[in-house]
């Protein structure tokens, strides 16, 4: 019977992570990743799968499994792709590395380009299909003791990198000969490159400042005499690039630091000649990329901004929605394609704009291919249809209400599908915290529901998805965002009937700071789960790969500069209020909050007798609940699940 089977944590298993929809300029075939979650071989089996956009035909272009992020050739011939193999180091230990290989759309098979360990940042093909612009890091750590005299020391899911520079790079793709561009810098992170329609310039984003590389300058390189100069500098955000189909703009992802960290990104346009600068999105006052939480995404290389004849596309998210927004400079942004209560996830166009390749998803569906075109939305695949019939799964609700200081808050409870009891509920915080909750789909969210519990998400204070102001919490973490999640508590109490006495508290990453933060200032939570998360900023400080000017920026202090506020807004500054029963989970290669943060809340607990378990995930990130192994997800979902049932007994009708 469709939609019998109970959706437990094993039931990652099978399920297929379509990723990467990449439309090739004519607009003939949109090129895609296709992974498959395996339990028995605990990976994440991808390969490259094509569809032709007038017959709808599918062809399996690589069959893995390992290989992921087509990007197509202008001509619409070729394409290049990474691979992920194994590689050894000079003692003979085996390193993950990326092999990018180079296929023909109409021939089977692939030819390897270049092999490298250290990964690859970004593409960005010539208009003769000739070469590629290439963004490289370059430089391996000590094999044995490592001596550090650069920052950052970590990245994480990168390891140490303190040895690595990322450079600018012109690969020929028939001979496969590299050459460096340069740019005459000491120290160099590159974020993005991208070649001019016209052929003549590569525009490159980098940073250059080792103490201080959120700032990143702009160059432009000539290809014909290989000279490069600046055309801005010190701007912030991702640094994401686009030419003008004349080869004269540019588009810049990202702001001036208006807000600090918080600050949302904009569409920029810079003129390479003047230098000047212009905001194009300042006007929607929202973030112009995607921050939508969800646990079924694999990896992308699409760019997230692409300028066409029709003008400039890219991601806007808004109230939990993700919508495809298009700019022409002197105009308003406009919605190209709102698709309601649901995520528009990555995207790419084709070069006249008329054929967009896209995602989506909703609480309920993993994602899909689609196709728009001539202002149609058509679905291209069912990659997931036959996995969605075997379990239940019940769909959210939303809710909004007013906060004490008069902001509208939103939130969304998911309940347990139907014929499944409702054992008690679970207040879910998200990461970030500029992150938001909404539309995306969290396959953890519903292993809780079909276990019994009731999701409460809620995007409090410092959430995206709203205005600049609503996100910015700079130097009050732990004030009105902790309030907001307390006031969405009454909510769901009061108006939604939720029972008082069966409800938990978790969270991840900041989300993991906030739960930390929410028992140490209120005992009304039978269980807490706190993963990824934080606990001191003051060790906090110079650890996380996020970077070390994060904490002082977000929390406007560092260990000798108001250090008292650093430990007034660390959750382990209360850890003698703590009663809740907690289960602390964290990543043993976790770069970004290290796990330090998990020890010193474990301790504390332990010493003071509040009932805590601390489980260790070895070999994982900060993205274990994301990408991690297979085994290593269910796992996590299974020991949740075991703290929940224990802290939170079957009895009911106790309210
Ligand atoms: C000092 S790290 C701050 C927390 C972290 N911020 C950004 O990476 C975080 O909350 N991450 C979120 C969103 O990616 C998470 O869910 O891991």
């Amino acid at each position: 019977m469709p939609g019998a089977e109970k959706l437990g944590p094993d039931s990652l298993d099978g399920l297929v992570l379509v990723s990467n929809p990449a439309v090739t300029p004519d607009g003939r075939y949109i090129l895609y990743t296709a992974a498959r979650v395996s339990l028995a071989t605990d990976s994440y089996e991808s390969s490259i799968l094509a569809v032709k956009v007038d017959s709808g035909e599918q062809i399996v272009l690589q069959s893995g499994p390992r290989d992921s992020c087509p990007v197509p050739s202008p001509d619409g011939r070729r394409y290049v792709f990474a691979r992920k193999v194994e590689q050894r180091d000079r003692r003979g230990n085996k390193l993950p590395g990326i092999e990018l290989r180079l296929a023909s759309l109409d021939a089977p098979g692939a030819s390897q380009l270049i092999a490298r360990v250290e990964g690859i940042v970004s593409l960005s093909w010539s208009p003769d299909s000739r070469r590629l612009a290439a963004a490289l890091p370059m430089g391996r750590p000590d094999e044995d003791v490592k001596e550090i005299e650069t920052l950052p020391v970590w990245f994480n899911g990168k390891g140490f990198v303190y040895k690595t520079r990322i450079e600018p790079f012109i690969i020929d793709v028939d001979s496969g000969i590299m050459e460096r561009i340069e740019l005459g810098l000491n120290w160099l992170q590159v974020s993005d490159v991208a070649w001019s329609p016209d052929g003549k310039k590569i525009a490159i984003s980098v940073a250059a400042d080792m103490l201080r590389p959120y700032l990143l300058d702009v160059y432009v390189y000539d290809v014909e005499n290989g000279e490069a100069h600046v055309v801005a500098q010190g701007l912030r955000g991702y640094g994401e690039l686009a030419w003008s189909p004349d080869s004269k703009l540019l588009a810049y992802l990202g702001h001036r630091g208006e807000r600090g960290f918080s600050s949302h990104q904009k569409i920029m346009l810079l003129n390479p000649e003047t230098g000047g600068l212009e905001c194009l999105t300042c006007s929607l006052d929202r973030n112009a990329v995607n921050t939508v939480n969800s646990d079924v995404r694999f990896r992308s290389c699409l760019k997230k901004l692409q300028w066409t004849i029709r003008g400039i596309y890219f991601l806007v998210s808004d109230s939990g929605r993700v919508i495809l927004y298009r700019v022409q400079p002197g105009m308003e942004p406009e919605p190209v394609l709102d698709p309601g209560e649901a995520v528009v996830d990555e995207f790419s166009a084709s070069r006249d704009g008329s054929i967009i390749a896209y995602t989506l998803m909703t609480p309920v569906d993993p994602k899909e291919l689609y196709l728009y075109r001539g202002m149609e939305a058509r679905r291209l695949t069912r990659h997931t249809e036959a996995w969605k019939r075997r379990y239940k799964l019940a769909q959210p609700r939303r809710f909004s209400f007013r906060a004490s200081d008069g902001a509208t808050v939103e939130g969304w409870v998911l309940p347990p599908p139907e014929g499944v009891e409702q054992r008690g509920w679970v207040l879910y915080i998200h990461g970030g915290p500029k992150t938001m909750w909404g539309y995306g789909f969290m396959h953890e969210f519903h292993v809780l529901s079909n276990a019994g519990y009731t999701v409460v998400y809620v995007n409090p204070r410092g959430s995206d998805g709203y205005s600049e102001d609503f996100a910015d919490i700079r130097c009050r973490y732990g004030e009105r965002d902790y309030m907001d999640l307390m006031e969405a508590v009454d909510y769901v109490v009061k108006q939604l009937g939720l029972p008082k006495s069966r409800a938990a508290v978790m969270g991840g990453s900041y989300g993991g700071f906030m739960t930390n933060w929410v028992i140490g200032h209120t005992s009304f939570f039978r269980a807490a789960v706190t993963m990824r998360g934080i606990s001191n900023w003051i060790s906090m400080y110079g650890t996380t790969d996020i970077g070390w000017y994060f904490v002082e920026d977000q929390l406007c202090c560092t260990p000798w500069r108001r250090s008292d506020l650093c430990w007034e807004k660390s959750p382990l500054r209360y850890a003698d209020r703590i009663e809740t029963p907690t289960l602390i989970i964290h990543s043993n290669e976790d770069y970004r909050c290290w796990l330090d943060q998990a020890l010193q809340l474990y301790t504390a607990l332990k010493l003071r007798g509040v009932e805590t378990k601390l489980a260790i995930f070895p070999g994982e990130n900060h993205d274990l609940s994301r990408s991690g192994k297979p085994r290593h997800r269910v796992k996590r979902l299974q020991l949740i699940l075991d703290w929940l049932n224990k802290h939170i007994p079957g009895a009911r009708n106790e309210d």
